[in-house]
């Protein structure tokens, strides 16, 4: 398989060694201000860039008849406008906050937790997020993904960064040092605690996730989603 990847920062290179070491090969390395991208040469393209770049990035390579696996988060305020694209070229697409397998499995666990604890009025929710310095969003991608994961399964209607309110899930974001990323949920009552929690211990499993997801889309057309590839519940 034939990979650009846009955005050769600390994902794409993790995701130029998982893809090398499965026998793929990078035909692009996009960063800030690439001009005369060879989008002919790509069998698909993976998205690991900026808040800022990410759409531009995907509508790009739908115009261009490449699929497209994005893992950048903080975009998703025009993440239908590139699902209607997708369908108007009749292209590929799969975004994920998060790409570990590690990940999905605990977005299932959240959410049959979230069914377990709605009508417990006696716990409250709340969750936590840490990651390193250089991360640019916050709430994380996966934060997001897990709050709507309860909110749909809740009474609980939004989530609010550091925020109390009764009917809000409160994220927490603690950004320090090299954290790859660190995400629990926890409900909290007078008598008790329930927590759950993820722990990455480096970039691996979000690369290999990724790597995966664009083997998995050659040959198909649509928006989908890593319960699709996962094959999870
Ligand atoms: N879904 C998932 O599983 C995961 C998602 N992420 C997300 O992926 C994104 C990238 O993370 P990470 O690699 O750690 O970040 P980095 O900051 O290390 O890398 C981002 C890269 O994007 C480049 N870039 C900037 N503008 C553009 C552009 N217009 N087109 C293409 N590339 C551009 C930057 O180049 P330059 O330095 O020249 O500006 C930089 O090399 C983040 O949004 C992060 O939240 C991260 C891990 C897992
Ligand atoms: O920026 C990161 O590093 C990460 N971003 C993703 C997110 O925002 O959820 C996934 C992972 O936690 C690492």
């Amino acid at each position: 398989m034939k990979i650009g990847l846009f955005g050769y920062g600390k994902m794409g290179k993790m995701i130029e060694q998982i893809a090398v070491e499965r026998g793929h090969t990078i035909v692009a390395k996009i960063d800030t201000g690439a001009t005369d991208i060879d989008f002919k040469s790509m069998d698909v393209a993976i998205d690991f860039s900026t808040p800022d770049a990410a759409f531009e990035n995907i509508t790009n390579c739908f115009k261009n008849g490449v699929p497209v696996i994005s893992g950048t988060t903080g975009w998703l305020s025009n993440y239908a406008d590139a699902v209607e694209l997708c369908q108007k070229h009749d292209g590929g697409f799969i975004y994920a906050s998060n790409f570990s397998l590690g990940v999905n499995i605990f977005f299932e666990l959240n959410t049959h937790l979230a069914r377990m604890m709605a009508g417990l009025e006696q716990y409250k929710v709340s969750m936590e997020e840490i990651h390193h310095t250089q991360k640019l969003d916050a709430p994380s991608g996966t934060a997001i993904t897990l709050a709507e994961g309860i909110i749909q399964n809740s009474s609980y209607e939004n989530w609010k960064l550091h925020d109390t309110a009764d009917k809000a899930i409160t994220i927490n974001s603690i950004r320090e040092g090299m954290v790859p990323g660190t995400h629990s949920i926890s409900y909290e009552s007078a008598v008790d605690k329930i927590e759950i929690k993820h722990v990455a211990h480096n970039r691996e499993g979000f690369a290999l996730g990724a790597v995966i997801a664009a083997e998995w889309i050659q040959g198909k057309t649509g928006v989908f989603t890593m319960k699709d590839v996962l094959n999870l519940s």
